[in-house]
């Protein structure tokens, strides 16, 4: 389903199983990758070896293959599974006479076409220069340069072939933007806090179905697209629990197992909204085959951008794809919703995710009545935003005698001005 019309670049694969033997979605998922990034696979190539070559990667037996592979399917373009050394890809492109991109170039190029907001457009393009900027020296005379080609295009692609003094200029001028765009973003982030709506950050493996399930939960008409990554900024929505609370929903970008480590440091900022989360939604993708591992690598790059800690959901979607599944709520030991089942494509089930984050943050709510003067209109405005009102009846004196629902953070403030609260009852 990830296919696009034939007008791709012809790739071959690589993937070695270096050390110990790959598991089979490992290949499938670095196929997908590829044609995600507009590759038309005309070939691949496996193999093992106990540790990579340091001049070629692949032996030299094994580069004989590939170099007759790239021939009998006149492949642009080889792309490696694996990180690849500057000299390693320069000494493949030599005997290959073809272009080597590895597995950073493969996600950076994947990035650089899916990104959307200024901010993501400036991180990839300083991670694709950081990239690049040791691989310069190659040169490309030797090769026929197509431009726009895999590893390639992106906002960096204009300068690519400029020599390093203007690369590092540039590079000085988007950290200085970025730095600019962060503060700007921290200021956002300042004005939700005081908002004290509490956010609620998707996360999970590329294609998981996050922006399916994002825009099932807040009509947000959020592009999403059958692509890998086609979610690259965070977006957020507003949204009404079915008991009346409050919250903000981020989407997320998709991440990837052996994400490369410049793009964990381009995208840390972006991803800062999913520490300041209250709960993080972990959309797995639960027909896919091997769930557990990409759940794991989710996890991992969670923990890489220090969000481990932050309470979560996990998010079993697809389920219409699995004739033994059905949509319901897991819990844990303490009865707390831990997974939900559904289909964020039929919509099955979403409505038990609305429950579910209902328990998870109402547990931090309070119901209580309280008494308003007729001056305090703009107070009861804003109640009316940020609580549940079960009650609001005008009094014949003036003002308002009001039942509602309401966070205990919010309680509190209103408790230092002196509202006039009764009748509190815990864990509503
Ligand atoms: N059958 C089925 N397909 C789904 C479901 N949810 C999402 N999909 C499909 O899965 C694909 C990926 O969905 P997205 O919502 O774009 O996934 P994502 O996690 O946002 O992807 P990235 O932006 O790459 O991280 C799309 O083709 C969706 O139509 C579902 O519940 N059932």
């Amino acid at each position: 389903m990830f296919e696009r019309p034939s007008a791709g670049e012809r790739a071959v694969l690589v993937h070695l199983d270096i050390g110990s033997t790959a598991e089979p979605d490992e290949r499938e998922e670095f196929r997908r990758l590829a044609v995600a990034a507009g590759a038309e696979v005309v070939g691949t190539l496996g193999g093992s070896r106990a540790t990579p070559d340091p001049k070629l990667f692949i032996g030299t037996g094994k580069c004989d293959e590939l170099i007759a592979l790239v021939a009998g399917t006149e492949a642009e373009l080889v792309i490696f599974n694996h990180p690849l050394s500057p000299g390693q890809e320069r000494n493949l492109e030599r005997l290959v006479k073809c272009r080597v991109v590895d597995r950073s170039g493969l996600i950076l190029d994947i990035f650089a076409q899916r990104a959307r907001s200024f901010e993501g457009k400036l991180q990839v393009e300083l991670a694709q220069l950081k990239h690049m900027s040791t691989r310069l020296v190659r040169g490309w005379t030797h090769l026929e340069r197509q431009k726009g080609g895999i590893g390639l295009r992106g906002p960096g692609e204009t300068q690519l072939e400029t020599d390093r003094r203007l690369l590092s200029k540039r590079m000085t001028v988007l950290d200085r933007r970025l730095d600019r765009i962060q503060v700007q973003r921290a200021q956002g982030r300042k004005a939700r806090d005081k908002a004290e709506l509490p956010v609620l950050s998707l996360v999970g493996y590329t294609n998981a179905g996050k922006s399916t399930l994002f825009n099932r939960l807040t009509e947000a008409g959020v592009f999403q697209a059958d692509q890998l990554f086609a979610t690259l900024d965070p977006t957020l929505r507003r949204l009404t629990l079915p008991d009346g609370g409050r919250v903000l929903v981020a989407d997320t970008v998709g991440f990837v197992g052996r994400l490369p480590h410049e793009l964990v440091a381009a995208f840390r900022s972006t991803l800062e909204e999913t520490r300041s989360a209250a709960l993080l939604l972990h959309v797995v993708e639960a027909s896919a085959p091997h769930r557990a591992r990409l759940a794991a690598d989710v996890e991992q790059v969670l923990a890489e951008i220090g969000s481990d800690e932050i309470p979560r959901l996990e998010v079993y979607n697809k389920v219409d794809l699995l004739p033994d599944e059905s949509p319901r709520i897991e819990r844990d030991a303490a009865g707390l919703p831990s997974r939900v089942w559904l289909s964020a494509h039929t919509g099955a089930g979403v409505d038990l995710l609305l429950q579910a984050i209902s328990e998870w943050l109402g547990r931090d709510r309070i119901r209580c009545s309280l008494d308003l003067e007729p001056e305090e209109g703009r107070l009861r405005a804003w109640l009316f935003e940020h609580a549940q009102i079960i009650s609001d009846v005008a009094k014949p004196a003036g003002g308002w005698s009001m039942d509602l629902i309401i966070g205990r953070p919010d309680r509190e403030r209103l408790a230092a001005r002196n509202a006039r609260f009764s009748e509190d009852k815990e864990g509503v």
